[in-house]
């Protein structure tokens, strides 16, 4: 039992002001607090207050953090109040700042296990620090090497994993008591940081291939030992081991890939919200994807089951997917094909002119895509010209341009809307404001994995499932894109964050649904919305 002062620097204990007399005298307080006792409500309304008196994001964002480490309660009572204004401050985009100046800014670890790849045997140690005697249930682990779309950015990445984290409790309940961040720091080969006199991690090239693999290995195993009930979240690795990782495991425990695996949920759900709109056939969609890596191929492999399981033949299907990566439209002959890619690459004699099929424009012209869905970390390749020729062969152009943060996005909402008169469905990685066109208000969806990885994670822990397999994926998916106004003019593709915390149920229920009905829970389940209730936790003193 702690006491005193070590209550106060305990963020899971600590109520600050708001210890009742009865209690600062049976936990060793009295005097340790300014005498006046506040109410939550009062502390949050008094945070709140000092918040909006920051005039950047980033300080913003810093200010919140001091009340995170201080104190959970309030800071996801302040969370859950003001979901929609802190989510871009909380995460992306702001954190994205955080993350490139997170040595410059560091005052506190926020609760992480760094886990070095010079110090393989302290895993297990390590991780049982970090968890203090908490019986953790979710992990978010990051390796930092594909951060959004930044690029690598070493041991600094541990933000992602808290951010993530953040969300899963302010959107969907997870019990913040039960979740730990992990960074793998193996290196960086980002060169600014290497030269960084204030860098915080290892000072040394990533480290890859079989030493590499074997401290992923060696993490699992004593992450899985000390906690049996993990749900694992990866976030931001690397193309060449997203995946990998992913499919390792996959068939093992309940793992999960958010930029794979999540934002092929929120794409699919957005898809299915246009075509509510648009009033067309799943399986009439040509599907365009630029930038395929890690999301990219995701995505596509994503909308390609839903084409299958829509009653399309692999073959027939297959047909309707064109990658585009930095080459250009991808080939079966090209010997650089990754092996999420290959399955989607194409014979060049299927066109007349394959050569000239290496940039964007020339691409939509070959094959006019009813969808293009952008994750190629390169702002501004949308362009008009790319637009306008898409918008001319098909009457609702979907258009997603999802590369994060704002400053990589492939267009504007705006922009887009502008260009195909009206006609565009769009949705953006980051949130974008309402767009207002020849007196119609476009709201535009934000199609980014947040808005579905909090409820898959509280359904798949809700369900005691054996494993999170694409059945389970798919019902979130198909959750999720019922929720549209379709009736609305110019309303967005996907219900908008402000009923995150409604929708996450939602999605949790969905999850519970198909596990217990694939029989993969390992308790029983008599009723979905009550076993999704019980997990669910409450930012109130106790
Ligand atoms: N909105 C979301 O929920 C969401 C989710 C995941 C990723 N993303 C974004 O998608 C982007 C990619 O993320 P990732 O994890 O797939 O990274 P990644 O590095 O695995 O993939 C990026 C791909 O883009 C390709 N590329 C680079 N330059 C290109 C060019 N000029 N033309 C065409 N392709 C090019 C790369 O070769 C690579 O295959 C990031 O900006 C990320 O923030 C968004
Ligand atoms: O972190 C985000 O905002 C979404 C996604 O996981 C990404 O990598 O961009
Ligand atoms: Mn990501």
């Amino acid at each position: 039992m702690k006491n005193g002062v070590a209550i106060l620097n305990d963020p899971f204990l600590n109520k600050g002001t708001a210890f009742t007399p009865k209690e600062r005298e049976k936990l060793g307080l009295t005097g340790l607090l300014p005498p006046r006792v506040q109410t939550l409500s009062e502390q949050a309304k008094q945070a709140y207050q000092q918040y909006q008196s920051k005039t950047s994001d980033l300080e913003k964002r810093l200010f919140l953090m001091t009340i995170f480490n201080t104190n959970r309660v309030l800071f996801y009572q302040l969370f859950s109040q003001h979901l929609v204004e802190f989510m871009p401050i909380v995460y992306d985009p702001t954190i994205a700042e955080n993350i490139e100046q997170y040595s410059e800014l560091f005052v506190q670890p926020q609760g992480a296990a760094f886990l070095s790849i010079d110090q393989p045997k302290s895993i297990k140690t390590t991780l049982k620090q970090a968890a203090a005697g908490r019986q953790i249930k979710l992990i978010v682990v990051t390796d930092a090497e594909g951060i959004l779309g930044i690029g690598d950015w070493g041991t600094n990445g541990v933000d992602i994993a808290v951010g993530k984290l953040m969300v899963y409790t302010a959107a969907a309940g997870i019990d913040p008591s039960t979740v730990l961040p992990v960074v793998l720091d193996v290196g960086t080969n980002n060169q600014q940081l290497l030269k960084d006199p204030l860098y915080l991690g290892n000072r040394h090239q990533r480290i890859q291939g079989q030493q590499y693999q074997q401290f992923v290995d060696q993490f699992v195993q004593a992450a899985t030992d000390l906690f049996p009930e993990l749900y694992l979240h990866w976030e931001d690795f690397g193309r060449n081991n997203a995946a990998n990782i992913l499919n390792r495991y996959q068939t093992k425990m309940t793992t999960f890939n958010d930029d794979i695996q999540g934002t092929g949920i929120i794409v699919l759900a957005g898809i299915l919200g246009g075509l509510q709109i648009s009033g067309e056939k799943f399986t009439d969609q040509i599907y365009l994807s630029f930038g395929a890596g890690t999301a990219g191929a995701g995505i596509t492999k994503r909308i390609f089951a839903e084409m299958v399981e829509q009653g399309m033949s692999p073959e027939e299907a297959r047909k309707h997917f064109y990658l585009v990566d930095k080459q250009g439209l991808l080939f079966a002959d090209d010997p650089t094909l990754t092996p999420e890619q290959k399955p989607f690459a194409r014979q060049r004699n299927e066109f007349s002119d394959p050569d000239a099929l290496t940039n964007l424009e020339a691409v939509v012209k070959a094959v006019h895509p009813t969808i293009l869905v952008g994750t190629s970390t390169q702002p501004g390749t949308f362009t008009e010209a790319v637009v306008k020729e898409m918008a001319a062969h098909t009457e609702r152009p979907m258009i997603f341009p999802l590369s994060n943060p704002t400053k990589l996005a492939e267009a504007k909402a705006e922009d887009l809307i502008k260009w195909t008169s009206g006609r565009a469905l769009v949705a953006t990685g980051v949130p974008a404001a309402d767009v207002h066109y020849h007196g119609v208000t476009y709201q535009i969806g934000q199609a980014n994995n947040a808005l579905v990885y909090p409820g898959l994670g509280l359904g798949t822990l809700a369900a005691h499932a054996k494993l999170l397999n694409d059945v389970m994926i798919s019902a979130a998916a198909h959750s999720l894109g019922g929720i549209v106004d379709s009736a609305q003019p110019g309303a967005a593709v996907l219900p908008p964050v402000s009923k995150l915390a409604a929708f996450s149920q939602t999605v949790a229920q969905a999850v519970v649904k198909s596990a217990v009905k694939q029989g993969l829970n390992q308790q029983p389940i008599h009723d979905v919305k009550a076993a999704v209730e019980a997990m669910k936790w409450q930012p109130e003193y106790k």
